[in-house]
This record gives structure tokens, C-alpha cells and sequence, in this order.
């Protein structure tokens, strides 16, 4: 974040040296033998220093590396100066440098423990105590529509970082769920999303949360209107909206323009980004959901791994290592992208969740001193929950062409030990038999005893697994609040650590301007054929061809 090129540092260089010198001695199968301690080694056992009691473990030692390796990461990680930046953020400083904002997430799950200086920082525990109050009125009772019926049904309706957190959080954690409290989440403009939630939805039941830090952003705007006009069709007096609606939001006075009564605004600040604002009032529709002491546990969980990641020597820094281990591969391996393998269902959107996360944060070209990196930065991420994976893009990656680190997460206990567990035993076997299979693979030798003789050399090389490819797994006892808030918190760092050393801006989103822009000019010509100017032939082609077919 120094805005410096990674690639000057000693370490980077040390590190090319040591890929293009010693690749090929890099073999997972070797280093194991050669090593029997090499899990005691390159395993950690996280455990929560402060509020609830959490636990994982990582385990990063079926990675392409070594001691030394591993020591000139870190020694890259010193000379990028990842503890300063990182102080940096802790302490409140204008670490986004582009936007002139601190970056202070952390300030929102905090609860006095650091002491962090910024303008709203002190009105955290006040917004808290709203969100609380609030959540317990409406999942009690007590807070009744319009027709004095109680409210059964929430509707958040947000887009990117105001949705993608509280779908994630509210899936991942629906064993803590009011069960007879249904949770909608709107996000896209096609009309189709909110079409189709309105269809179940009853007026008289039903709280519309609307979920925008800046309140102008196209999609939740012109969906919260469509949500209103809906309301009024029934409800008919405007009055009747304030017991409907509520606003998250920084934006005040375009809260207020919509309709909302301040009193049901829940407010943050500009130091959260959108895609670390599932700990800011963005996530009152997971304190609904789970309820607010719940919601708190998130929180703590997250604020564990904070002080962890703050305090820990790097070299026992589990976002730490994480970000290394993943720069071996996007940079020096060639890697293109990353995936993440929850073997928990209630995870199955936390790679979307970690899409935005990681690739708003850190797919930049431009570091923050304004030169242009002439080395790769944030990986493509994606994934998908196990075993759904396996029976359709695990193919490509156990014998494709193609370099993919994943990340295996799983839970020892599911909340759901239904048959004696036999669904679980199964889908751990799954967990611990993929990153296996991926980093041993099957020899030839194998596979030609396995076929006996006469099998074809086609056949045989077929079934050739090369292995060798790398993985983490983590794994928790139990999916609870704590600990997938410390879960998210140590991917939210990795990005930061990430970001640090490649010295780029990991908290601004300039590349999703230029669309919306476009957009907005499109938009004013779609009415007539000859409105359409300023395009290239393809892009009036298509207008052309909409306005050919529409029926509207
Ligand atoms: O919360 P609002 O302001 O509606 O923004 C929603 C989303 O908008 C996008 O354009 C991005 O900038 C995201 O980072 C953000 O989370």
C-alpha cells in the first residue's frame, strides 16, 4: 500500500529466483516424505484471545513451499511493510488514499478494546443499541404494520456490499434463524427480483430495509420506489410507510427525500466500504434473522481475529499466511485464480460473497502511487459448496492444464446430524479426500495395476491424476456466529495483506463507474432508432435489435 511496485522489493526478486531455480523440485509427494513433522509445521491452531471462544485450524501444508520460501514471503510481507499499514488502518488513518477515507470496519466490531480516533467512531455502541432495540421489537411482536398484524416477512433490498453480506450471513447461519420470520433479499434491476418477491409478500406483513450506503445507486433506488408504489397500492396513506420502512444508509438527506422518518434510519459512515459493511447497520436484516445477541457474536468472532491479526508475529498470522501462500501462486506459479470449497451448505454463498471481497478490492492495475504494476494483483475467486463441485468443475481442476489453489473449509459437527451423522462422515470424507487426492494424485504405476494388462496407453493416461496441486483446508468445530465472523475477518485481512504488498488502493472501486455511466447515456436514447448516437456499430446494432423486437 506503499504505492511502491512489489517487484522492486528484494524479497520479490529472491523469490523469482528461487521459482525459476527450484520449481521443479517443488513436488508435494517429496516434501512429505522427506518431512514427517511437516503438518506439525505448516499447520496452525487459531484460538480467540478475547470475547467468545473460537477455534480453527489451518492447515497450509499441502502448499508448494518450504521453510525457506515461506521465510522470504514473510521477508517480502516486512519489506512491503505490512505492520505499518496495517497499524495504519487500526489507528484511523486515510489509508484509501484516493477517496481521502480511513478504512475502519474494524471500529464497528470493536466494543472498546482498541482505541481507534475518527468522527463516528463513538456513535458505533449508539447504532448497535438501535439495531438491538429495533430487532427485538419486531421478533417479539411488538411492533405491529400498519393493520396492527405483526411483521412475518423481511424484504432488504440492497445491491453489492448493502447485499451480498447479510444473504451470505443469513444462509450460513439459518440454524440461529427465527424460523417463522421469512427473509427476502432484492438486489437486481431486472424487475423479475422484485416482481417475484412481491408475489409472496404481504403488504400488511411485510418490513422493506433499504440498504444503501450512498442511497443514489440506480438498482436499490429504483426497486425501493417500486416497493413503496406497491405498498401505497394497498396501505393507500403515505403515513403508513414509516411502520414499512427503514433506511441504512450514510446519506441522511436522500434518506429523508424517500419517505423514511429519520427515527428508522440506522446509520454508518463513509469509513465503511460497501463490501465490509456487513458489520455496520448493513446487517440488521442478519440481527432480524438471528437476533441481535447472535448478531453479536458475529461481531466478537470478527473482533478476535482482528486483535490476532493486529498482534500476532507475521510469521503466525493466519491472514498472513494466507496472503502469502496465495502471491506464490498468482504471481510466481502464474495462477489465475482461486477458489473457495465450503464443505457446509449453509456456505454456499461464500464465494459470492468473496467474488466482491476480494476482487473489488484488489483488481487493480494502478498502485497507489500511480504507476502501473507489471506483475498480476487480485485473483479471479470463485467456487462453490461441496459436493456439488465435485460433480462438475473438479474435473478441470484435478486433471485440467490449469494451476487452481483452493481453500477447503469444513465444520467437524453439522447442525444437521440427521441418519447418526451418516450425511456428515460422507461429506467429510469428501473434505479430506479432495486436497489428498489433489496434492498425490495417481501415478501411472497405479493406475496400470489398477487396469491389469492389456489396457490401452490412451486409457492409461487417462486416469493419470499428476497431483501436485496445492490447497488449504480450515476447519472449525461448528459453524457458530463467533466463528464465521473470525472466518470472515481472516479473509478480509488476507485482502488487506494482499492489497499492502502489491501496493495498491485495496478500498476504492473506480472500475465499476465507467458501466453506470454508459449506462445512464444509453438509457435517454433507447426511445427512438435515431436517438442512438456515439456508438460503435455493435453496440447500436444491439440497441437496434432491442428496439426492433421490445413490446412495451
Ligand atoms: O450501498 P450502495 O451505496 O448502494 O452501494 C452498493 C454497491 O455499489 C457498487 O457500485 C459498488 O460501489 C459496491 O462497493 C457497493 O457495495
Amino acid at each position: 500500500m506503499s504505492g511502491k511496485l512489489a517487484s522492486e522489493y528484494p524479497s520479490w526478486k529472491k523469490l523469482q529466483h528461487i521459482y525459476d531455480s527450484e520449481k521443479s523440485k517443488l513436488i508435494l509427494k517429496d516434501l512429505f516424505d522427506q518431512d514427517p513433522d511437516r503438518f506439525s509445521k505448516f499447520s496452525v491452531e487459531y484460538a480467540s484471545r478475547s470475547g467468545p471462544d473460537v477455534t480453527f485450524l489451518l492447515d497450509y501444508s499441502k502448499n508448494l513451499i518450504t521453510q525457506p520460501i515461506l521465510d522470504t514471503l514473510l521477508g517480502l510481507a516486512k519489506e512491503a511493510e505490512v505492520e505499518t499499514y496495517r497499524d495504519k488502518m487500526f489507528a484511523g488513518e486515510h489509508i484509501n488514499t484516493s477517496e481521502d477515507r480511513s478504512v475502519l470496519h474494524v471500529a464497528l466490531r470493536n466494543f472498546n478494546d482498541f482505541q481507534i480516533q475518527e468522527a463516528g467512531v463513538s456513535e458505533v455502541s449508539a447504532v448497535l443499541e438501535h439495531m438491538k432495540v429495533f430487532s427485538e421489537s419486531i421478533r417479539s411482536g411488538e411492533w405491529k404494520g400498519y393493520t396492527g398484524k405483526t411483521i412475518n416477512t423481511i424484504v432488504n433490498i440492497g445491491i453489492g456490499g448493502s447485499d451480498l453480506g447479510p444473504v451470505m450471513v443469513t444462509e450460513a447461519l439459518k440454524p440461529y434463524s427465527k424460523r417463522d420470520l421469512t427473509a427476502h433479499f432484492v438486489s437486481n434491476i431486472d424487475g423479475t427480483h422484485i416482481a417475484e418477491t412481491l408475489r409472496v409478500c404481504d403488504p400488511e406483513r411485510t418490513l422493506f430495509i433499504i440498504a444503501s450506503k450512498t442511497f443514489t445507486t440506480q438498482e436499490t433506488i429504483t426497486n425501493a420506489e417500486t416497493a413503496k408504489d406497491w405498498f401505497l397500492s394497498t396501505a393507500k396513506d403515505k403515513a403508513h410507510v414509516a411502520k414499512h420502512f427503514v433506511a441504512l444508509s450514510t446519506n441522511t438527506k436522500a434518506v429523508t427525500a424517500f419517505g423514511i422518518d429519520e427515527k428508522n434510519m440506522f446509520q454508518f459512515w463513509d469509513w465503511v466500504g460497501g463490501r465490509y459493511s456487513l458489520w455496520s447497520a448493513i446487517g440488521l436484516s442478519i440481527a432480524l434473522v438471528i437476533g441481535y445477541d447472535n448478531f453479536e457474536q458475529l461481531l466478537k468472532g470478527a473482533h478476535g481475529m482482528d486483535k490476532h491479526f493486529k498482534e500476532t508475529p507475521l510469521d503466525k498470522n493466519l491472514p498472513v499466511l494466507l496472503a502469502l501462500v496465495g502471491i506464490w501462486y498468482n504471481d510466481f506459479y502464474g495462477a489465475q485464480t482461486h477458489a473457495l470449497l465450503p464443505y457446509d451448505q449453509y456456505l454456499h454463498k461464500f464465494a459470492d460473497y468473496f467474488q466482491q471481497g476480494d476482487m473489488e478490492s484488489n483488481g487493480k492495475t494502478i498502485t497507489k502511487g500511480g504507476h502501473r504494476v507489471n506483475y498480476e494483483t487480485g485473483p479471479i475467486i470463485w467456487g462453490a459448496a461441496g459436493t456439488n463441485g465435485q460433480h462438475s468443475f473438479y474435473q478441470l481442476v484435478h486433471q485440467g492444464t490449469k494451476l487452481i489453489p483452493a481453500d477447503f473449509i469444513a465444520p467437524a459437527s453439522t447442525h444437521n446430524p440427521i441418519t447418526n451423522s451418516k450425511h456428515h462422515r460422507i461429506l467429510l470424507s469428501n473434505f479430506f479426500a479432495q486436497p489428498e487426492a489433489l496434492a498425490f494424485g495417481k501415478t501411472e504405476e497405479q493406475v496400470k495395476k489398477e487396469l491389469g494388462s492389456g489396457a490401452s496407453e490412451a486409457l492409461i493416461k487417462s486416469k493419470v491424476f499428476e497431483g501436485n496441486k496445492p490447497s488449504n483446508s480450515i476447519m472449525f468445530p461448528l459453524l457458530t456466529p463467533a466463528t464465521l465472523g473470525a472466518v470472515i475477518a481472516l479473509y478480509e485481512h488476507k485482502i488487506f495483506t494482499q492489497g499492502v504488498i502489491w501496493g495498491i488502493n485495496s478500498f476504492d472501486q473506480m472500475g465499476v463507474e465507467l458501466g453506470k455511466v454508459l449506462a445512464k447515456n444509453i438509457l435517454a436514447q433507447l426511445e427512438k432508432p435515431e436517438d442512438v448516437v456515439g456508438h460503435d456499430s455493435s453496440t447500436t446494432g444491439l440497441i437496434h435489435y432491442y428496439q426492433k423486437y421490445r413490446k412495451e
